[in-house]
């Protein structure tokens, strides 16, 4: 008989049995569809209660169906033959049979840890572990370890080379897929570890970092549902590009209720896309921040009155600069500026009442006064622009024309420059996120008129505001502060946070467990000292459990050995990964004169795209992507789903088959972090490497 045959035959049980466990799904399927009916018809019940249940029940049911719906494709990845004749069949979610009988086991659940952790030094009673390669419900191919041959049966088929080397030579498209079928044993201890404090996952690039910690998200739910589907989950990665890569992965475990969000985008309502330039980057991340933010948000809004002047019976009230400044610091002094809204009229009038002397007024007595002033027109025309109600977007603008004031020497000449220069672009970009976030917090919330204020007299609780209509609505936040908390906080490329996306963070984590991945050669901040301590106040006291991974399961080991002398330099102890696969490919440097460059750039992609199945990417410095862009309009337009240009910073946590780099000394030149920068992109390539540039500094420094 021959091999092929022989794995055929194989094929054909297991498909029998995983046809079996799809039949259950469809079933269950139609459960938790006739729940989400029956649940919406009890809502015409017409009473409360009814409404109540049918939204739990129909809530619930559309959970469970989204989850069978997302788990479907490759839904059972795994057996394991025990020592004591017993099959276990592990899948992506838990299926029983009409019986309540296990039919498949939740890779996350403790029956279905030893498929990761056995190993043939310690195979804790298993034979043979099976991978079994699935397209949609279609068995189509199958790879074992034989852990434990002494005790294996005469008749037991073992058959391909070990399930890991299968799938990492595999072709690379755009997006990251779940690795549960493969998950190492390091790797395992990782996803497996308690949900207390924070944990750690380091290593090099390609050890498998950020997908461990999806499926590390993924086993936290199944393990203590109601604790993180309630509270959230938040996964913050670096950029768009990122998440669009990894958004798959979660869903195809079956999770579906996980909140996924770029750094650009972890403020609700705000969506920046745009990076800043290097010294307004580094200015707007550090810790001179905070303090400069405090008095930008205490400050008047430019344009607010300066003088009240109100008539009274026989009395002409004033309130002038000055007094206005008082009233001012007081209010601000009991506490966070939207906060004092309401008390606002009261601390005026009661500022107007102090200078009533007319005896028409004094016999009146103060209830009228408060009254008469609080309905006037012009004494509410004057709150409304002296203390608006502000958005810290609004605040935000005035940033550029208060910072010579109010910085107070923080920053010097050249970052102020460049801070002005990136605000009068008038967009926040990603590094004004967490400046956004930081004023949101300062200014706080407009307390509800719902009277709960103490000492605000009877009237003044009624005084109302007209609605301003100039308002910019676009970047006003949707929800309230209160609402920002999270249950369990996951933080990729946690080495390039700023102090202040740290500040931005760890209000979203204060109550939360937290996974934390990152590898500090790979940094692109440039004053990770600063950084080091705002972590270590986001994090505040929470213990600290840290894991490494070892083995680059990205690259080849020739492309590695190159990125890792780059990392050397970058560097001074780098955490190095071991690179396993060998593929016979060295990576090619071509030194060309300048009028060459992008000639050969194109040609290197076009073989490259020619030679492997799957994505290339093309890395440049940051200044030269748009003309670049125009140069090879031609090349991307023919490989829109293939080919990407790409900076070095946007290609963090990314994976290609093939890189191009175009002048790579330019990338080490661009900032301060540059060698980092290019041995991150090194590091992107899985099978093919060319770098091209007019000089070779780089090679010569390595
Ligand atoms: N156990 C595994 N089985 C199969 N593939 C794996 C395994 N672990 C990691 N990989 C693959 O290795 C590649 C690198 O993984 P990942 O992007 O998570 O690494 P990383 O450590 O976050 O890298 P970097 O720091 O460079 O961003 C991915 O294609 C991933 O699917």
């Amino acid at each position: 008989m021959s091999s092929n045959n022989a794995e055929q035959r194989e094929i054909d049980a297991e498909q029998a049995y995983v046809d079996a466990v799809y039949e259950r799904l469809d079933a269950s399927a139609k459960v938790a569809q006739s729940l989400v009916v029956e649940g919406m018809a009890r809502g015409h019940v017409g009473n409360e209660g009814g409404l109540v249940e049918r939204d739990a029940m129909v809530y619930q049911a559309s959970l469970r169906l989204s989850a069978l719906n997302a788990a479907h494709d490759g839904l059972v990845f795994g057996r394991l033959n025990m020592l004591d004749g017993d099959s276990r069949y592990i899948g992506r979610i838990g299926v029983r049979d009409a019986d309540r009988e296990i039919l498949l086991i939740d890779w996350r659940a403790p029956a279905a840890a030893i498929f990761y952790q056995a190993t043939a030094q310690e195979p804790a009673g298993v034979i043979r572990r099976r991978v079994l390669r699935c397209a949609n419900d279609k068995v189509i191919g199958i790879e074992d370890d034989l852990l434990d041959a002494d005790n294996a049966p005469d008749d037991l088929v073992v058959i391909g080379e070990g399930a890991l080397l299968a799938s990492l030579t595999r072709a690379r498209d755009s997006s990251m897929h779940s690795v549960v079928a493969t998950i190492q044993k390091e790797q395992d201890e990782a996803i497996r570890a308690p949900s207390r404090g924070a944990t750690t996952i380091g290593g090099g690039p390609g050890t498998g970092k950020t997908v461990v910690a999806l499926h590390r998200a993924a086993y936290l739910l199944y393990t203590d549902r109601r604790r993180f589907e309630s509270g959230g989950v938040l996964v913050v990665g670096p950029s768009t590009v990122f998440m669009n890569y990894i958004e798959r992965v979660l869903p195809s475990l079956g999770e579906t209720s996980v909140t996924l969000r770029s750094l650009g985008e972890v403020v609700d309502g705000l969506r920046a896309m745009r990076h800043d330039e290097p010294i307004a980057a580094a200015a707007k991340g550090s810790s001179r921040m905070p303090a400069f933010l405090n008095r930008a948000a205490a400050a008047p809004m430019p344009g607010s009155p300066t003088e009240f002047r109100y008539f009274y019976k026989d009395d002409v009230l004033r309130l002038d600069a000055d007094q206005l400044a008082r009233i001012r610091r007081n209010l601000l002094s009991g506490g966070k500026r939207n906060r004092a809204y309401l008390k606002a009229p009261a601390a005026l009038v009661d500022a107007l009442w102090a200078q009533v002397a007319g005896d028409r007024a004094l016999e009146k007595g103060e209830e009228e006064f408060v009254e008469t002033v609080t309905t006037d027109d012009r004494f509410v025309d004057f709150v409304e622009d002296w203390w608006p109600p502000v958005e810290p977007i609004d605040v935000w603008r005035t940033l550029p024309d208060v910072i010579d004031e109010l910085a107070r020497g923080a920053f010097d000449a050249e970052e102020l420059a460049a801070l002005k220069a990136s605000w009068q672009i008038g967009e926040p970009s990603i590094e004004d996120v967490p400046l956004i976030d930081e004023l949101r917090y300062v200014i706080g919330e407009v307390p509800s008129t719902g009277g709960d204020e103490d000492d605000v007299p009877k009237q003044l609780m009624s005084f109302e505001r007209r609605e301003r209509e100039d308002r910019n609505d676009r970047f006003r936040s949707t929800q309230s502060i209160e609402d920002d908390g999270f249950a369990h906080v996951l933080v990729d490329e946690a080495q390039d946070l700023s102090p202040m996306q740290w500040r931005m963070l760890g209000r979203r984590g204060r109550y939360a467990s937290w996974t934390i991945v990152g590898d500090e050669a790979q940094s692109s901040w440039p004053h990770p000292k600063e950084s080091a301590a705002a972590r270590k106040a986001a994090l505040e006291g929470k213990p600290e459990h840290a894991f490494r991974l070892s083995t680059n399961y990205r690259n080849s080991a020739e492309i590695y050995d190159l990125a890792a002398q780059v990392a050397a330099v970058a560097v001074p102890h780098p955490d190095l990964a071991d690179a396993v696969r060998r593929t016979g490919e060295l990576p090619v440097h071509l030194t060309v004169g300048a009028t060459e460059l992008v000639d050969t750039a194109r040609r290197s992609a076009r073989e490259i795209l020619d030679r492997v199945e799957g994505t290339v990417a093309i890395v440049a410095a940051t200044d030269r992507q748009a003309e670049l862009a125009e140069q090879l309009a031609d090349l991307l337009e023919q490989h829109p789903e293939r080919l990407r240009l790409l900076d070095g910073l946007a290609t963090k946590g990314l994976e290609f088959d093939g890189v191009v780099v175009i002048e790579p000394d330019a990338i080490t030149a661009e900032s301060s972090a540059g060698w980092r920068t290019l041995y991150v992109v090194l590091t992107r390539a899985t099978q093919l490497l060319t770098t091209v540039g007019t000089t070779d500094g780089w090679l010569s420094r390595i």
